[in-house]
């Protein structure tokens, strides 16, 4: 059984026929944190999307919690989505329903079953992110600071093993980016491993933790080279 949460050997990381990334080699222990930077159109969010399968790997090896990623059949990506979580930098929250709603909606469309199973998770997360008494509240009448930490809520719903965020702290103020930053610490504690794109070195100074660099068509890996 394979400890590593991503592995890619010699990947094309293609936008509609244009490869953005070439020869993209590495791979993610479990339970690891990386940060994943570069200058904006480098590439880290076509990355992304091709290791939760928005995007094809159409050249080199690759899988990704366990689930090859070449010609992996549009039928298996929800298996590949339930065992990630996801995190976009816009809070993309329902907003005509509450916070508990919006996580009961994930749970129903992950198959989940019982009222009381799926209450109880929904309270564990909401604990989990500091929020259990936001659960009636709706989006709007959040913070963006509490926004986010309802989506990084709704990302742990089913325990991912791998948690893969773009730009999470993007438009939040410096304060709140870093209590976004120690819950994504003990995310990480817990054993979820972490890849997160992000353009503020503040933080990486703050948390160091392995970078891959996007940059002139390649992915560079402060691991294997200095930079
Ligand atoms: N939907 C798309 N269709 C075609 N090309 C795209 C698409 N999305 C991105 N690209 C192109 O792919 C390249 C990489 O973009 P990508 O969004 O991955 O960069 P990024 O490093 O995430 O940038 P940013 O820091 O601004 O988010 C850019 O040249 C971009 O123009």
């Amino acid at each position: 059984m394979t400890e590593n949460v991503i592995e890619l050997h010699d990947a094309t990381i293609m936008q509609e026929q244009q490869a953005v990334l070439q020869g993209v080699t590495f791979s993610l222990e479990k339970g690891a944190f990386c940060y994943l930077v570069g200058r904006t159109g480098s590439g880290k969010s076509s990355l992304l999307k091709t290791l939760y399968a928005d995007l094809p790997l159409q050249s080199g090896m690759g899988t990704v919690a366990g689930f090859p990623l070449p010609k992996l059949p549009a039928t298996k990506v929800p298996y590949l989505r339930r065992r990630l979580g996801i995190v976009f930098q816009d809070f993309q929250l329902l907003s005509d329903r509450t916070v508990a709603e919006n996580l009961l909606f994930v749970l129903n469309a992950t198959g989940w079953k019982g009222k009381a199973q799926k209450q109880q998770r929904v309270s564990d997360v909401l604990t989990q992110v500091g929020l259990n008494s936001a659960a009636n509240r709706m989006p709007h009448r959040l913070s963006g600071g509490e926004q986010q930490r309802v989506v990084i809520a709704r990302a742990m719903l089913n325990e991912p093993v791998l948690l893969l965020a773009d730009e999470p702290t993007g438009n939040l103020d410096p304060e709140v980016s870093d209590s976004i930053m120690r819950l994504f610490a003990e995310i990480n504690n817990a054993g979820t491993a972490i890849l997160m794109a992000t353009h503020n070195f503040q933080l990486l100074e703050k948390y160091p933790h392995r970078v891959l660099t996007c940059k002139d068509g390649e992915l560079l890996d402060s691991t294997r080279q200095p930079q």
